[in-house]
């Protein structure tokens, strides 16, 4: 078949262009020196198409396009096709040479090469291998197929930019290898994979599943982290957050235990028991002799298995913490993160997968600006800078998207995308993420996590977000208000310039995950904003009344905003962010709680430690007030 690069050249060879072309092969018999005013002629004639063809030719060629192989993704995902019977719908759309061409059903590309494939209940069946040699393939999407055979190796060399792989609900088999520094979510779940989980090493992953499967063996540490429901219905996996695992040895001897009839099964400690000085142990010497050897072996080698564990617990604590606390430095050797690709490469396209306007950070790669405009949508409040929506998607994503007000944020500015790109980059446990956004015609769209209980409003208010009731007893004031210093203190020490501020602190923007922890949100948009209400400056009363302020106040962010914030012109700083921040605490600790009138001594001494801090922090004098690193200092006393 013909390229349509060739179709070109062909069309532009109509009778009357190539006529000249025609006639100078005709004419080959004739000498050299009369051929060649008629080559000239016809190079002039055909040097634009040339110059096109040779254009087409190499940008074909950067795209992967080879001259005879066609496209050079095009071999895995037909040989894919190839296990399937023809009567597969989406695999039906795959013909041709171009799988980016747009037509093929469920890829998605990215400058000229597959980076997405979504076939999720496609009544597939077969091997998934030849789609994992997609080598530029960032979301595999297969669930709830009926494929089969192993998942290969992976690894940074096979698949460098791989970032969700969700193979849950088929057939598979085979042991779990992979090594993939970049993957944020592994859904493998009711497959038939066994063997151990201990050849997985994936760092940054977010979201994983293996449960229901035939895996056996210890959960490594690296991985304790997910809840049990990630693990479940195993063949025989333990450890956190499973039970603990059972060491079973085998303290030897056939015909030499104490009955002398059965081989002894026992743990570590009855094993000391025995050989340090049973009646049984101590009457057979033999059995003692190799019971001591035994157990001096198995000492020796749990110690040394403690010390590589730890060494390994610590590499990875440190890297970890470099990946999620990206320094200058870190950002520009981390090729994992979305974002830190963009910086390096200076190119909004060619660091984030884009979909239409849609700029996606770190762990949003899976959001599509089609998928989200179709999502299904339920409005959770309207704030001074827009109106939030929780929003499901069709596969299943749910996430809280801010419409942010055209008024308070109008045109399209530069400052505002870069703003927002830097927003994109924090990643911290108690700060909500920023998955995506969007910024065309107007229409500002920010994709946040969404998260499920609801915020510190409606705790204050007397009602458990998530249509849950939770008590405000005094451990949980604690371990909100501290979480929120730790997000707060985040911001305000990420390595930027200017330095970032989050210049809206209120209960509505403290939110609580899925374990209750607080994390705080919609931080950084008051710099973009036209205009930001600014409440009349707090007078200088007790505590106590500016406590009663705010909370009497909850809605807006009038109780809580620093009284500097009032002048014309005035910007959020991070003295602004500290003093709002002294205000939660005060409404938080002076609120009406579970521990109403049962507070013991020590809770009592808490409680006036905490209103202490946050009367420093809400110090009229802006530079007066402590920084956010000094509010976690004097809280972690009470933590
Ligand atoms: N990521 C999220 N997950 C779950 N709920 C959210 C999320 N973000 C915001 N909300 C909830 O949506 C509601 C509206 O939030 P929104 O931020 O639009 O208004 P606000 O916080 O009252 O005012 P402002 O615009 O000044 O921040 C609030 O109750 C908030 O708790």
């Amino acid at each position: 078949e013909i390229s349509p690069h060739l179709r070109l050249f062909k069309n532009l060879c109509s009778p009357r262009a190539a006529r000249p072309a025609i006639k100078l092969i005709q004419s080959s018999s004739v000498g050299m020196a009369s051929k060649m005013p008629r080559f000239r002629y016809c190079f002039s004639m055909f040097r634009f198409p040339l110059v096109i063809l040779l254009f087409h030719l190499s940008t074909w060629l950067v795209h992967g396009e080879v001259a005879n192989g066609g496209h050079c993704d095009l071999p895995f995902l037909l040989s894919f096709k190839a296990y399937n019977p023809n009567n597969v719908r989406a695999l039906e759309t795959w013909v041709g040479t171009d799988p980016c061409s747009g037509s093929w059903l469920g890829v998605r590309c990215s400058r000229g090469r597959v980076a997405g494939v979504f076939l999720d209940d496609a009544s597939l069946v077969g091997s998934v291998a030849p789609l994992l040699g997609l080598t530029q393939i960032r979301v595999l999407a297969v669930r709830r197929n009926s494929l089969s055979g192993p998942l290969s190796p992976l690894d940074n060399s096979t698949s460098p930019r791989l970032r969700h792989l969700l193979v849950s609900h088929n057939n598979l088999s085979g042991g779990l290898n992979l090594s993939l520094p970049s993957l944020l979510t592994l859904r493998a779940e009711r497959n038939g994979f066994h063997g151990g989980l201990q050849a997985l090493c994936l760092p940054m992953l977010r979201k994983f599943n293996v449960s229901s499967n035939k895996l056996v063996g210890e959960i490594p540490a690296s991985l304790s982290r997910f809840p049990s429901s990630s693990f479940g219905s195993n063949v025989d996996l333990c450890s956190k957050p499973l039970p603990r695992c059972i060491h079973a040895y085998n303290a030897v001897e056939d015909g030499t235990t104490s009955n002398g009839t059965t081989n002894v099964t026992q743990s570590p400690s009855a094993a000391t028991n025995t050989t340090s000085g049973s009646p049984s142990s101590s009457s057979n010497g033999r059995f003692g002799q190799l019971g001591m050897t035994a157990l001096v072996a198995t000492g020796i080698g749990n110690a040394v298995l403690i010390a590589i564990s730890l060494a390994i617990s610590v590499a990875l604590f440190i890297y970890m913490r470099r990946k999620l606390r990206p320094s200058k430095d870190d950002s520009k050797s981390s090729a994992s993160l979305c974002f830190e690709e963009e910086d390096k490469m200076r190119n909004a396209e060619e660091k984030c997968q884009k979909s239409g306007a849609l700029v996606c950070f770190d762990g949003g790669e899976e959001l599509r600006l089609e998928s989200l405009l179709k999502a299904s949508a339920e409005v959770l409040g309207k704030g001074v800078s827009g109106s939030t929506y929780k929003a499901v998607l069709e596969d299943g994503i749910v996430a809280a998207v801010k419409r942010l007000s055209a008024l308070q944020f109008p045109g399209r500015s530069k400052a505002f995308d870069r703003h927002m790109r830097l927003v994109g980059r924090l990643r911290h446990r108690h700060v909500v993420s920023l998955r995506g956004y969007c910024n065309s015609n107007g229409e500002r769209l920010l994709v946040y996590d969404y998260l499920p209980n609801g915020s510190l409003q409606s705790l204050l208010q007397g009602n458990g977000g998530g249509g849950r009731t939770r008590s405000l007893d005094w451990a949980t004031k604690k371990s909100i208000l501290f979480g929120a210093a730790q997000g707060l203190n985040y911001i305000h020490t990420f390595p930027a310039r200017p330095a970032l501020v989050h210049g809206n602190v209120k209960p509505s923007n403290i939110l609580l995950d899925e374990r209750g922890a607080a994390c705080v949100s919609e931080w950084g948009l008051t710099r973009y904003a036209a205009s930001v209400q600014h409440s009349a400056p707090q007078p200088p009363e007790l505590f106590l009344d500016r406590a009663t302020a705010a909370v009497s106040s909850l809605g807006g962010w009038r109780g809580y905003a620093a009284p500097e914030l009032t002048a014309s012109g005035a910007r959020a700083t991070q003295e602004s962010d500290v003093y709002s921040f002294g205000m939660v605490l005060l409404a938080v600790v002076t609120a009406k709680g579970a521990a109403d009138g049962g507070e013991d001594e020590g809770e009592g001494e808490e409680t006036m430690g905490m209103v202490k801090i946050g009367v420093l922090c809400t110090a009229e004098a802006p530079e007066e007030r402590p920084r956010m690193a000094q509010v976690l200092t004097m809280m972690s006393e009470f933590m």
